[in-house]
């Protein structure tokens, strides 16, 4: 379980979240809403521990992320919004170096890349070095490489951006059976019927406030709505922000 509690976090004068609390719980998919700039990666490097709050703490299993960052971070698998790879390395290489950071056996390295290289369609690049590799390609690599130790929680920043059709459903499946396994993922997106297709719950972030949140059907209500779409709209606009 991940626990938020009212994280704060200013850079210069701008206040980027402002006492955000959640909680995202064992098999559970969470969608992280929020127009351009709302705090969704903000959000996402304080619980992976690259920044830290102003105030407010975060636990993942217990574990103080502010206190214990090597630890919490062992707990997590995390897509980032600028997910770099080593472009000398094949994409199956790129994978296997960071689970060897994990410090995974060889035997685990190669059957969890081998079913990771099957769900995801990477047959094709998995032994080819990562230098010119589109966007799609760097996205399923980095997405492999994110989650092939088996964190218990998931965080990934825009998970189906510049993906294709297939391997948007690829990933899909891939996050459902994650959540079927019991691990928790949250997930920013842009993607209305991304997040409706997905998630059993919703959050809206919007000028570093958490808005609304709650199933689908509970976000549109709340906000008087027809549509998710909608809704977001209205939600972010309240703040003054749209
Ligand atoms: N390191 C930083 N230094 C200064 N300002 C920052 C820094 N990181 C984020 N910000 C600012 O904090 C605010 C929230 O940024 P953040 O990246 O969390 O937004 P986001 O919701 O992920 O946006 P997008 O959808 O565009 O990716 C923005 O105004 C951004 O410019």
């Amino acid at each position: 379980m991940i626990e938020i509690e009212q994280i704060s976090k200013t850079f210069g004068t701008l206040q980027a979240l402002d006492k955000v609390s959640m909680t995202i719980g064992n098999g559970e998919i969470v969608g992280l809403l929020g127009l351009n700039g709302a705090g969704k990666s903000t959000l996402m490097r304080l619980i992976y521990g690259l920044l830290n709050p102003d105030s407010g703490q975060i636990h993942i299993d217990g574990v103080h992320v502010q206190k214990q960052p090597e630890k919490a971070r062992s707990l997590l698998g995390v897509l980032p919004d600028n997910a770099g790879l080593y472009k000398r390395l094949t994409a199956r290489e790129n994978i296997a170096y960071f689970a060897r950071l994990q410090g995974m056996s060889e035997w685990d390295i190669q059957v969890n890349t081998d079913e990771l290289i099957d769900i995801l369609g990477m047959e094709s690049i998995a032994e080819r070095h990562a230098d010119g590799f589109s966007l799609g390609e760097r996205m399923k690599t980095a997405l492999a490489r994110a989650i092939v130790h088996r964190p218990g929680h998931i965080l990934l920043d825009e998970p189906t951006n510049g993906l294709d059709v297939i391997t948007t459903r690829a990933v899909r499946a891939l996050l459902r059976q994650q959540k079927a396994e019991g691990r928790s993922v949250l997930f920013s997106s842009h993607l209305m019927y991304e997040v409706e297709n997905l998630c059993d719950r919703v959050l809206v972030i919007a000028g570093g406030r958490l808005v609304a949140g709650g199933s689908v059907e509970d976000v549109i209500a709340a906000a008087g709505c027809a549509s998710l779409e909608d809704a977001f709209v209205s939600l972010s606009q309240k703040e003054g922000i749209a």
